[in-house]
């Protein structure tokens, strides 16, 4: 196992916000986001190009919540600007943990993140540098899995990998169903059909049209991500 090479040469790593929660009730537990950057690092150290998109639903969720009774659009920005703080904290950690990170903004905002421009975020991850795509897809409207599925696509990574709360992709909400079973593998057109909620229909589509396949798997799971670079049994795949 010694010389096992890892499966991909590029990634897009999606990461769940919420998770960055920890045991607490909102914003981001210092434990856990070290823990993440770790596991990342890791799989740097395999030579794998690592791109990162990491979501805002610790800090601001724009369907739910506090939301209520705002405009829509409105509150989708104020998620998006969540995912810049989530971004910049997690290259802070990232740059302490002696990686080099990048964060790059979909939405204009140069004092604080450069800006997303594709050919630049290429040449970093050929330097080895993680990059890390800020403010989702720039759009209200959409979602952070949306936009891993979108700036996957656009940097040739080989396939999105979300890390989220549950280990895979279930016959339904195993949240909600005790019963529910978890698939080792499925296709996007039976994701769809489906409804799996696991992911919106956007994402999925996106990903379908670009055979750019996506691994669902747990990011509390400890070596959970190194395992599924290395093309180990883990989690769920969704695939063409
Ligand atoms: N069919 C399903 N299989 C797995 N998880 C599902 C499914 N349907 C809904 N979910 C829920 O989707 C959640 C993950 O999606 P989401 O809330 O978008 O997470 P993230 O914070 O990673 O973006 C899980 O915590 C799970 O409760
Ligand atoms: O392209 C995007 C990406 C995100 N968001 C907003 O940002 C919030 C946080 O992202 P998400 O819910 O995907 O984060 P996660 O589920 O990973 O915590 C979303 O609810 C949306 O309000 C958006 O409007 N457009």
């Amino acid at each position: 196992m010694q010389n096992a090479k890892p499966a991909f040469k590029r990634i897009l790593l999606k990461l769940s916000g919420e998770a960055l929660m920890g045991d607490d009730q909102f914003g981001i537990n210092h434990s856990t986001i070290v823990r993440m950057v770790d596991e990342v690092a890791e799989v740097t150290r395999l030579g794998v190009e690592v791109a990162v998109v990491i979501g805002g639903g610790n800090i601001f969720r724009g369907v739910a919540g506090g939301s209520v009774g705002m405009d829509r659009a409105t509150a989708d920005y104020m998620g998006m600007l969540a995912t810049v703080m989530n971004s910049l904290a997690l290259g802070d950690t990232m740059n302490k943990a002696g990686l080099t990170a990048r964060v790059m903004s979909a939405i204009g905002i140069e004092q604080v993140v450069e800006p997303y421009v594709r050919p630049k975020a290429l040449q970093y991850l050929e330097e080895g540098k993680v990059v890390i795509f800020a403010a989702g897809t720039g759009n209200p409207f959409f979602t952070t899995d949306t936009a891993a599925a979108l700036r996957g696509a656009e940097i040739g990574a080989q396939i999105v990998l979300k890390a989220t709360k549950v280990d895979g992709v279930y016959s339904a909400d195993p949240k909600k169903d005790p019963d529910a079973v978890r698939y080792t593998t499925l296709t996007f057109d039976e994701a769809m059909s489906k409804n799996l909620g696991i992911m919106d229909a956007t994402a999925f589509a996106l990903c379908r049209d670009q055979k750019l396949p996506i691994k669902v798997f747990s990011i509390f799971k400890h070596g959970a991500l190194k395992r599924v670079v290395m093309g180990e049994d883990e989690g769920t795949l969704v695939h063409v």
